[in-house]
């Protein structure tokens, strides 16, 4: 199947810089992409270029195989058939809901009517539709400017951190909202967020973006558990880096030898583990966990200070052999007294290994 949506190496300057450099992308129809990033990696800039208020500098972008910009062609951005959703959406103050939805319907009157109602009913807002925007709390405000957005069946939604302005409560259950109106829709999405968390929920697919690039395509599941560094890595929670040295295709870490082919001898190498993937076992008269092929050597640490997170538990351990820190999560209240000695152990399967 062809993509609805097509980037292909977009480029673009602003002075010396390339705020977007050479960004490939495609999406399907229903299909949700994230382009996920720090700010300032240039989400917005290509966001921009794909609704046609800002030019490429190179590349072409297609829609449903029709070159939309490329050399010599610029589709004006009210002809692309995009549909636009960002932060500061603006209701028309003197349009009722169903008004504003409807607003850029060109069929007959009944039947944008109809429309306008029935997107409405889909995100809970029936009873709201003759009610202007100043009668409407934010949340309802923003779930009136999605449906309009969506509307007019476009082809494509660009969406730029739709979701920001909304408290935490209200934000999971309009993201879930949207999601599935935008799903039923068949439409394809590009949303741009610098949320870990968003990206996860809402993506099929993530791009993630570093100084104009994108560094790594994938699923949610393989982004997190297979980064392509370990900037990706940390992107995305907190991490815990060994450091060691490789020799013969072999690395010692104070939790036994790591396989590390591939690094030079004498390399820096860097394991990565997430804080969630040590376990943590109790002391036994100085002795710890029996070592086993898939979790390895355990290393002794003594407790530096325990936080209680609501979902989890966060323990900082200061390790006895060299003195680090490492930091390990345990899904349930468990707070050691700081100074207490206890063992950990990393599951081998989730330790991703980086040259230094
Ligand atoms: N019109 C412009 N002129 C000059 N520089 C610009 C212009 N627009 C954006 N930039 C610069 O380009 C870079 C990328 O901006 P962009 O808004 O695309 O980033 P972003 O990833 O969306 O960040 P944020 O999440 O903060 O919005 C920034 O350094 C910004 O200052």
């Amino acid at each position: 199947m062809s993509p609805r949506l097509d980037l292909r190496n977009i480029v673009k300057r602003f002075g010396a810089s390339s705020v977007v450099d050479d960004i490939s992308l495609t999406v399907a129809a229903g299909q949700i992409t994230c382009l996920l990033g720090p700010s300032g990696c240039g989400k917005s800039t290509t966001l921009r270029i794909v609704a046609g208020v800002e030019r490429q500098d190179a590349g072409e972008i297609y829609l449903d195989n029709r070159l939309v910009c490329g050399p010599g062609t610029h589709v004006p951005p009210e002809q692309r058939s995009i549909g636009l959703m960002f932060q500061d959406f603006a209701l028309f103050p003197h349009l009722t809901a169903a008004q504003n939805v409807a607003f850029g319907l060109t069929g007959a009157k009944a039947e944008n009517r109809a429309r306008a109602h029935d997107l409405l009913e889909r995100v809970g807002l029936s009873a709201f539709a003759e009610k202007y925007p100043h009668e409407l709390s934010g949340g309802e405000q923003q779930r009136v400017a999605l449906v309009r957005a969506i509307a007019p069946k476009p082809k494509v939604m660009l969406m730029d951190e739709p979701f920001s302005g909304l408290d935490n409560r209200l934000r999971d259950g309009i993201r879930d909202e949207t999601l599935s109106v935008l799903k039923e829709e068949g439409t394809a999405v590009l949303l741009v967020t610098h949320e870990p968390d968003e990206a996860m929920r809402m993506a099929d697919e993530i791009a993630l973006m570093r100084d104009g690039k994108i560094v790594q395509r994938g699923n949610p599941y393989n982004i997190y558990n297979a980064p392509v560094d370990k900037a990706a890595a940390a992107f995305f929670s907190d991490i815990n880096v060994i450091r060691g040295q490789s020799n013969g295709a072999l690395t010692d870490t104070p939790f036994g030898q790591f396989l590390t082919p591939g690094h030079s001898d004498g390399a820096t190498v860097e394991i990565v583990i997430r804080p969630q993937h040590l376990r943590i076992d109790f002391d036994r008269q100085g002795r710890g966990p029996n070592p086993t092929p898939s979790e390895g050597v355990p290393a002794r640490g003594v407790v530096e200070r325990a936080r209680f997170m609501g979902r989890e538990s966060l323990v900082e351990f200061r390790m006895d052999q060299d003195g680090s820190i490492l930091t390990a999560t345990v899904p349930a209240v468990f707070l050691p007294k700081p100074g207490t000695a206890l063992w950990l152990t990393m599951r081998r399967d989730r330790c991703l290994v980086f040259p230094g």
